[in-house]
């Protein structure tokens, strides 16, 4: 059995993982997030959420205090949407008061969830792999009355989440669809990640935790 170190604090990224039958450790990177899209100088929705994977996965990766021999995953999502002012990349809400104005201004709209993934295969005769890849989806935004966006934004869910909108949650009921893989927009799109598991030279249900060794 191969073992996965999920480096990050998301517990539906974590929650996804294990209903795939996996069982990560998890090791929370502690990334600056600002800085490192300052220092890699990107701005476009699926460059930022790559870069900031990239980083999370190396930030825990590097760190003496990981459980070893484990492939590593770094994960970030990010939501591309036009507010009305050009297309913007939004990750959590900075506030309520943010998670209101987004909302007033995409219901009825379209947006794309990125999420960012990068795999470092960090057991000892492993690949050396480090490789990274980007799941987009489509999200179909609801046109939601203003007391169903201050019900919402009161309940604390949206200022968790990506995009300030969960498609599983109390979210759901303001998503009219979505376009592409449900689970990338949850946190970690699991036909990218097999893909990634498999390019590093893995097979899938070899991270299958029930799985004899
Ligand atoms: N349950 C759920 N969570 C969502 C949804 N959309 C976005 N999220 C969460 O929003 C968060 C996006 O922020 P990130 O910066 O990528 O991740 P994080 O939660 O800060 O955790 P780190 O990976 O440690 O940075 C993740 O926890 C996602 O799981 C959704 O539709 N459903």
């Amino acid at each position: 059995m191969t073992s996965l170190l999920l480096a990050s604090a998301s517990p539906a990224r974590l929650a996804t993982l294990r209903a795939a039958g996996l069982d990560p450790a998890v090791l929370v990177s502690g990334v600056d997030e600002p800085a490192v899209v300052e220092r890699y100088g990107v701005t476009d929705a699926e460059d930022v959420c790559l870069v900031l994977a990239k980083a999370k996965a190396e930030d825990v990766a590097a760190n003496e205090d990981r459980p070893e021999d484990h492939l590593v995953l770094g994960c970030d999502s990010v939501l591309a949407v036009d507010l009305g002012e050009g297309v913007e990349v939004l990750g959590k809400p900075a506030d309520a008061a943010d998670a209101v104005r987004r909302w007033k201004a995409m219901r009825g709209r379209s947006g794309v969830l990125h999420t960012g993934h990068w795999l470092i295969d960090d057991r000892e005769d492993g690949s050396g792999a480090t490789i990274g890849g980007v799941a987009s989806v489509t999200v179909h935004f609801a046109d939601v009355t203003d007391e169903e966006i201050d019900a919402y934004v009161a309940t604390g869910e949206p200022l968790q989440v990506a995009g300030a909108f969960t498609v599983d949650g109390l979210g759901g009921a303001f998503v009219r669809g979505i376009e592409g893989d449900h689970h990338a927009v949850v946190g970690v799109s699991l036909p990218l990640l097999r893909d990634l598991v498999r390019e590093a030279g893995v097979a899938w249900p070899d991270l299958w935790a029930t799985r004899e060794a």
